[in-house]
């Protein structure tokens, strides 16, 4: 059997990725799915989609269908049917940016109302990102541990520039939605500790550019389409 029609039979799962533009969505998708990360910001227009196939202990296989939905959509029209469906959901924040842990609030009830009248009710984490960065954190870790108590989320902290606990990421919320336990090698890989290196913080974070059109896709990954055309 081809590698395509192994990967058709496995069971599916939505994942949709939310929160402010700039906060590291794309980066944590693309880093994922491709193992590759890119230093300038190009804005997503709609929505970007990635699939990728991992595994679960007890060698059960699920691909993940990535929704990478676009920062500047909060508000907009199609929100509420990229996120309706959803069987796990990633609220990102920059860990250096208060604003998008503020707006966070807003992003978490757009998600619960989008799923108001669906039949599956999304296992939601709460991504802490660019912990690289540490020394320009501004968001305490225990307003993030706050959140994610008071709303039941699970709770992770990522860098999507060094990779660190990205897979890990995504296998929690997948080993949560189908009720798989991961072991404790797997766990503790999350509190693994990054040195964060000194980072001249430039216009790579903060110009919008345009770039060209991303690079090629591994073969485990498919990158559908991007709407809009990033402009
Ligand atoms: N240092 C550092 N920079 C990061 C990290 N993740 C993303 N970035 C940078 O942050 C900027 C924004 O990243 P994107 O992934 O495009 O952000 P986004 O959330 O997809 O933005 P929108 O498309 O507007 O919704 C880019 O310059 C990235 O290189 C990280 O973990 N560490």
């Amino acid at each position: 059997m081809s590698d395509s029609e192994e990967e058709s039979q496995d069971k599916q799962l939505k994942i949709v990725v939310v929160g402010d533009g700039a906060s590291g969505k794309t980066s944590l998708a693309t880093r994922f799915a491709q193992e590759a990360f890119g230093k300038q910001y190009k804005q997503t227009i709609g929505l970007d989609f990635f699939l990728k196939r991992i595994s679960l202990p007890g060698n059960l296989n699920v691909t993940l269908q990535v929704w990478d939905i676009g920062g500047q959509t909060l508000g907009g029209k199609m929100l509420d049917k990229y996120v309706y469906g959803a069987h796990g959901v990633l609220l990102v924040y920059d860990i250096t940016n208060y604003q998008s842990f503020e707006n966070l609030e807003d992003w978490f009830s757009m998600v619960k109302k989008a799923n108001e009248e669906s039949d599956i009710q999304p296992v939601i984490s709460l991504v802490g990102n660019k912990i690289d960065l540490e020394h320009m954190r501004t968001v305490k870790s225990d307003k993030h541990q706050r959140f994610c108590q008071e709303n039941g989320l699970i709770s992770q902290f990522v860098s999507a520039k060094t990779g660190d606990s990205v897979y890990l990421c995504f296998q929690r919320l997948a080993a949560e939605i189908l009720g798989v336990k991961l072991n404790k090698a797997e766990l503790e890989q999350s509190q693994r500790v990054v040195k964060a290196d000194i980072v001249n913080y430039s216009q790579d974070t903060v110009a919008r550019t345009v770039n060209p059109p991303r690079s090629s896709m591994s073969p485990e990954s498919l990158h559908y389409f991007s709407s809009g055309g990033n402009t």
